[in-house]
């Protein structure tokens, strides 16, 4: 397995925001759901080495994410929710940059790789801060694979993005999801249908499902997916 997770929280303050989560995933795109502050970026944050977990374990690729960071970033690729990015860069720079940290061995061509892998090619001599939301999540996404890692995490790539650019991208994630292991958080269930082999939902830091699209359907008696999120998220629902 590429990921494994076991009896993962995370407390702030006082509060739980992961309680206690284990799963695992391997190679395909596994669909990360929730409600707003269910936990999802709170666990993607835990796997990428960006916050310590309060209890529990986390490996990447065999590596435990606490104890072994150097190991599990070098295996890594991670697009945060605001999906940062330095504006006054110019894209093949910014590469440049990124390939830099990570010792990347013939970057210019790895480089010019990535570029056309993500479509970046018409755009890849603008500044970051001149290109439109959905080139800025290219980017961010070129970043994310440069150092072609084995997992990926996205934390919602299409939030935002007109639809043109949203089926680029979700073709991309499908493509990379062949020989990658990749989590991808999404509100938008369509999108989940595109492209995820499997699902999770979180709902308060607890995993209320786990299994492939077609189980999860069968299981809630519904051929919605977002009848099925509904369902075992809000408790309102049927009150
Ligand atoms: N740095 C922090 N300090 C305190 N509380 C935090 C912090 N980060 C997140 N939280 C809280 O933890 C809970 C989980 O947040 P998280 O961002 O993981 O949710 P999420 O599922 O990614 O939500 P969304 O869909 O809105 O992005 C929320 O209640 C949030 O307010």
């Amino acid at each position: 397995m590429s990921i494994r997770v076991s009896a993962l929280t995370k407390v702030y303050g006082g509060q739980k925001a992961v309680d206690g989560i284990s799963f695992s995933a391997d190679k395909g795109v596994l669909g990360f759901l929730g409600p707003n502050g269910a936990g999802k970026s709170t666990t993607m944050k835990i796997l990428t080495g960006f916050i310590p977990q309060t209890s529990g374990t986390a490996e990447v690729c065999g590596f435990d994410v606490a104890k072994q960071s150097l190991e599990v970033r070098r295996h890594i690729g991670y697009l945060p929710e605001n999906n940062p990015l330095y504006l006054d860069m110019y894209v093949k720079e910014s590469l440049g940059f990124i390939a830099g940290i990570h010792k990347i061995a013939s970057p210019q061509k790895r480089i010019d790789e990535v570029i056309e892998q993500t479509g970046l090619r018409v755009e890849r001599h603008k500044k970051i801060g001149q290109l439109s939301k959905g080139y800025r999540q290219r980017v961010g996404l070129a970043q994310a694979i440069l150092h072609n890692p084995d997992v990926l995490i996205l934390d919602e790539p299409t939030t935002g993005l007109d639809p043109n650019q949203l089926i680029g991208i979700r073709q991309l994630i499908t493509e990379l999801g062949k020989s990658k292991t990749i989590i991808l958080s999404t509100h938008i269930m369509q999108e989940v249908e595109a492209v995820c082999n499997k699902v999770i939902i979180i709902n308060k830091g607890k995993i209320v499902a786990d299994d492939n699209l077609q189980a999860l359907k069968q299981k809630n008696g519904t051929s919605s997916l977002e009848d099925v999120f509904i369902k075992l998220t809000n408790e309102n629902f049927y009150s």
